[in-house]
């Protein structure tokens, strides 16, 4: 699905992602671990076009994505959330998402002008499509209370639903249960295999190591920007160069 070929990413003198090569894998949970600045916001950044790579290329689905916009490949299918969601505390969970789903389609300035019939149409859809996300998510019965009374794992779960908006392939999830209680975290364990069961693909960037284990179907280790390893969590759990770069930091327990 997503293939990534020697990529590099640097900042002056530091390479943040330096020479890694991997595949996402269509239909499964991938995982990217490692420990603090090993790169693994800097890599969803390449691959969701918010950051341009120094070398390096990006396919999705056989088509060359390196040089697109983040625009361009939001509408290619994929999608990402963010470790924090940006949300209106004043306006409720379903206006949130009605204007994040705006502002992820497009109308021009002149239908907007206009009120065009084109504009009407959209605004229909973006309501209709807000709500199935939020059902989808399991937030409906919480669709109008307003965004600052709500829970951080209700929020985790509007950021899901606002990348639901340009009906993504891929799903780029980033600490998707940071800040969340255990019990919780299952709950959006849960969710995140519904992603899957539905078709989509999921690519997460996760500290919590025991949901990572149950969770994901092949791990990307990265640290100081580099690959150490790749495979099934029962190959990762136990490989050498994996233990040696968490010790010492504060994610000792793989
Ligand atoms: N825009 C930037 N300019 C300069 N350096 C950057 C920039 N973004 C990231 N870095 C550096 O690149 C390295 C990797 O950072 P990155 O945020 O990708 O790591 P991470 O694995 O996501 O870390 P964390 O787990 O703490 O979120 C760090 O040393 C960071 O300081």
């Amino acid at each position: 699905m997503l293939k990534i070929e020697k990529l590099t990413k640097k900042f002056g003198g530091l390479a943040a992602v330096n020479d890694v090569s991997t595949v996402i894998e269509e239909g499964k949970i991938n995982a990217i671990i490692g420990p603090n600045g090993a790169g693994k916001t800097t890599f969803f950044n390449l691959i969701s076009s918010m950051h341009k790579p120094t070398s390096g290329t990006i396919t999705f689905n056989g088509q060359d994505v390196t040089s697109l916009r983040p625009d361009q490949v939001a509408k290619l299918g994929i999608a990402r959330t963010f470790q924090s969601t940006s949300l209106f505390d004043k306006a409720t969970v379903l206006d949130n998402l009605i204007v994040g789903h705006r502002l992820r389609t497009h109308s021009g300035l002149w239908d907007v002008l206009r009120g065009s019939s084109r504009l009407r149409e959209e605004e229909r859809v973006c309501r209709e499509k807000a709500r199935d996300a939020l059902d989808f998510v399991g937030l409906s019965p919480i669709a109008h209370r307003l965004a600052g009374d709500i829970s951080q794992e209700e929020r985790k779960r509007v950021a899901f639903a606002l990348a639901l908006a340009t009906d993504p392939k891929l799903l780029l999830l980033d600490e998707p249960a940071g800040g969340v209680n255990p019990e919780e975290t299952e709950g959006l364990a849960q969710l995140i295999r519904k992603f899957v069961q539905h078709g989509m693909t999921v690519a997460l960037i996760e500290h919590k190591m025991a949901m990572i284990m149950s969770l994901a179907d092949k791990i990307l280790v990265l640290s100081y920007g580099e690959k150490i390893a790749e495979g099934t969590p029962d190959a990762i759990r136990r490989n050498p160069a994996v233990i040696d770069a968490y010790l010492g930091s504060e994610h000792a327990e793989v």
